[in-house]
């Protein structure tokens, strides 16, 4: 019997599913149990092109729509989406193998807030009047960009499908959207919903594939932006794909957060705080804060406590059951990733707190890991691993702390826990990271940017100032006078 997992078709263009089963196979393996729930096919040559064509096909009359017209639909689809949370949370729960406890707390609930934040700015993306010396004037039209392309990784599939379509979308582009082939079903419920919500057709569409699909998208010429969630390395290629074309983008990668704990903190919010910042998702948020630098005089406190609330508070097992908070890693590349870097975290000396087993059952598994007394230039303090592994570091000063903090290529999240705000508000004046954190860590809401400096990345999502990274201003300049030449 086929899985309720299975959908109509691997790609959806220009209004309806679409199947070519002559791209390469792309299985769906529920990582809780490691059993293939879905096979869908990698988009040929021609599906690409017809996904650009309808995108390209829908772009003006989609713009030429007045932008409360636009925002209209956006704000229709986050009302589906809200109904039918129950079906896209367990939907997002086959994908990626994370708890419906928490899928059904954030993931369709984000891509709502999205559609519905970027639906209600749609009406109100003006330009401006410039008054200039002797009467003239200039204004500014705020304008598409054209078709934008999606490519998303697999930690939050239709989180990433809504922030890089909502504002796309409420700008007046169109969309072709790839998400990650390790999860590649819930960004076509988000296309089905857009249609349903009354975009027309060819406005979001989804093909899927590998990374060779990705850069296909990226540097055709009917593609004007293009939006990444990824690693660095991928990041880096699809930046130099783009940049050769002069394309617009976003890049939202990876990172090596530090989360700073002060001897002034509250220990129980600062334990839940380091909480959040390694553990959610089992590990696999790109914001989390994993190097967790302790003060001297709290750390065996901090230790103690995290274990106590780590042995107590995680429940693994069916990520179907709401009791359950803690899920598989998604795939069996990332599960062994985790492997390489817990033995050689303790290789290099660390000191394993907690965690470090792997349940002997199917599918991907592993124990939260807490690595005490780890030093800067270990390869777990340096290196990305994106899984449940948290590295706690010591330090003495404000000074030292925030020197070593900063010492990373990434620059993606950084927190701070502390009694003494004046400190909090200079810690993160020194942070160099995009999206810093006082007192708690990892919240996400719409209203506010997100996004990474240094390597971490380009542009942000979320909030008015995507709308920038989606639109672009054309200058018209009036003169009310005559026009005065040389000669
Ligand atoms: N900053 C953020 O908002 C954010 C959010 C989630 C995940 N991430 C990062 O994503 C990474 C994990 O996700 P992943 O393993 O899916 O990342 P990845 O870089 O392997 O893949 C990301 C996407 O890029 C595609 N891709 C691969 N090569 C490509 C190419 N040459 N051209 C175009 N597309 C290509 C993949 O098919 C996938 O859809 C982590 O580094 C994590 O930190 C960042
Ligand atoms: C906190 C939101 C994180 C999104 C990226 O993984």
């Amino acid at each position: 019997m086929t899985h309720p997992a299975q959908p109509k078709a691997s790609h959806y263009i220009n209004g309806e599913y679409v199947e070519d089963t002559s791209g390469a196979e792309i299985p769906v393996i529920y990582p809780a149990t490691g059993e293939v729930i879905a096979t869908l096919h990698a988009a040929t040559p021609a599906i690409v092109d017809q996904a650009l064509d309808a995108a390209k096909n829908a772009q003006k009359e989609w713009a030429a729509m007045s932008g409360t017209e636009r925002g209209r639909v956006l704000r229709r689809a986050a009302d589906i989406m809200r109904e039918r949370n129950h079906d896209l949370s367990v939907l997002e729960t086959y994908d990626t193998g994370k708890p419906y406890q928490e899928t059904s707390e954030v993931d369709a609930t984000s891509g709502a807030d999205a559609l519905e934040y970027f639906g209600g700015l749609a009406g109100s993306l003006t330009g401006e009047h410039i008054p200039l010396a002797g009467g003239d004037f200039a204004y500014t039209i705020r304008e598409a960009l054209g078709v934008c392309v999606g490519i998303g990784a697999w930690n939050y599939p239709t989180q990433i499908a809504c922030w890089k379509g909502a504002p796309a979308l409420a700008c007046g582009n169109t969309m072709v959207f790839k998400p990650s082939e390790s999860t590649p079903l819930c960004a076509l419920k988000v296309a089905e919903i857009m249609v349903e919500a009354g975009a027309p057709k060819g406005v979001y569409n989804v093909v899927q594939g590998y990374g060779e699909v990705g850069a296909k998208l990226v540097t055709d010429p009917r593609v004007a932006k293009v939006s990444l969630t990824g690693s660095v390395p991928t990041g880096k290629k699809v930046y130099a794909a783009a940049a050769a074309e002069m394309k617009h983008v976003t890049m939202e990668l990876g990172g090596k957060s530090p989360l700073i704990i002060f001897d002034d903190a509250d220990l129980e919010n600062a334990v839940s705080g380091a909480i959040l910042a390694n553990f959610y998702s089992t590990g696999q948020v790109c914001s989390n804060g994993t190097r967790v630098f302790v003060q001297k005089g709290i750390k065996e406190a901090f230790l103690a406590r995290l274990k106590e609330r780590l042995d107590a508070g995680i429940k693994m097992g069916d990520p179907m059951d709401p009791e359950v908070n803690f899920g598989p890693m998604v795939n069996e590349n990332q599960l062994n990733i985790v492997k390489k870097y817990v033995a050689l975290g303790q290789e290099e000396g660390a000191r394993l707190v907690t965690g470090g087993g792997y349940p002997e059952k199917d599918g991907f598994w592993v124990e939260p890991v807490v690595f005490a007394d780890v030093q800067d230039d270990m390869t777990i303090a340096r290196e990305e691993i994106f899984g449940p592994v948290m590295s706690v570091l010591d330090f003495d000063t404000e000074e030292e702390v925030l020197a070593r903090a900063n010492a990373t290529e990434f620059g993606l999240a950084a927190g701070v826990f502390t009694a003494d705000l004046t400190r909090g508000h200079r810690i993160a004046a020194g942070f160099e990271a995009g999206t810093c954190y006082i007192n708690t860590y990892n919240l996400a809401p719409v209203e506010a940017p997100f996004g990474g400096s240094k390597a971490s990345g380009v542009g942000r999502e979320n909030s008015k100032l995507a709308i920038n990274h989606y639109s672009e201003m054309k200058m018209v300049y009036v003169s009310m006078n005559d026009v005065e030449a040389p000669f």
